[in-house]
């Protein structure tokens, strides 16, 4: 069974069909692309796949599990959580308590626990940092979870945001365009970041991205948008070899 199967996805705004028979198959351990020229409708099949948009057709499913129109909360309980394209992180809180906010899919100590401050809660909450400061650790983070999220340079608080991400243990991890406003440095430590946390996590990893590097280099396999149809879809090399992906996207 793969991992993500998403048959005839579609969604209308008004008049504009934004994505139209969206078709896509993700198995379990791959990194997978979505590109495509601005506008393209990439990012909405982000948000028809986190529940933030009720797609107007078509079906989405997660390890078997019909996941179609459910809410955001509820997707990310199965298993699929994301970055955004401007970063939303609590600027006000520290790099620790960002991530902890990501790790209440798996610690739990109840309302009464944490009111109470019984012992339970304590035990918890220790848990719950030695859990941070480890993900926090695959990132080089981990000497800065005092510091507040917003005192980070911005490729780090680019990469705190996929730590918060994870620490919901997803099994699919959406990124739209994690090297958006990076810098040539940023970009490369973070291709080889993303290619360690798939290790180290098992996550199977889904990026919108428009560098070209990035895509190509960590890529396996690709899927083009273009006027929110999927123009080509494959091989990483087979698909940005495709004339018509040359043609509409890459430029001759
Ligand atoms: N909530 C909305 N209401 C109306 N139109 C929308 C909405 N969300 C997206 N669109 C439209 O859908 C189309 C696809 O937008 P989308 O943001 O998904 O493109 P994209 O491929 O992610 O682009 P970019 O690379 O610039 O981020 C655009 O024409 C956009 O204006």
């Amino acid at each position: 069974m793969s991992l993500l199967e998403v048959t005839n996805l579609g969604i209308s705004f008004g008049g504009l069909r934004a994505v139209d028979e969206f078709n896509l198959t993700i198995e379990q351990g791959e990194l997978y692309g979505l590109i495509g020229p601005n506008g393209a409708g990439k990012t909405t099949v982000f948000n028809m796949l986190t529940g933030i948009y009720q797609p107007t057709d078509g079906k989405i499913f997660l390890d078997g599990k019909d996941i179609t129109g459910k809410k955001t909360a509820e997707i990310n309980k199965a298993g699929i959580a994301r970055t955004f394209q401007n970063i939303r992180l609590f600027g006000d809180q520290s790099v620790l308590d960002n991530v902890k906010i990501g790790l209440h899919n798996s610690f739990d100590y109840g309302t009464a626990t944490g009111i109470f401050r019984l012992p339970k809660y304590f035990n918890v909450e220790k848990a719950m940092d030695d859990k941070a400061l480890e993900i926090l650790s695959v990132f080089g983070l981990d000497k800065e979870a005092d510091v507040l999220a917003s005192n980070l340079p911005y490729g780090k608080q680019r990469e705190l945001e996929i730590a918060r991400a994870l620490a919901t243990n997803p099994k699919l991890l959406l990124l739209d365009e994690p090297a958006a406003g990076m810098n040539p440095n940023e970009t490369k430590d973070l291709m080889n970041t993303i290619a360690l946390i798939r290790k180290e996590f098992g996550v199977t990893i889904l990026l919108i991205e428009h560098d070209m590097k990035l895509v190509s280099g960590i890529c396996e396999k690709l899927t083009v948008l273009n006027f929110g149809r999927v123009l080509s879809q494959g091989q990483t090399t087979d698909v940005l070899n495709d004339p018509e992906v040359i043609k509409a996207y890459l430029g001759e």
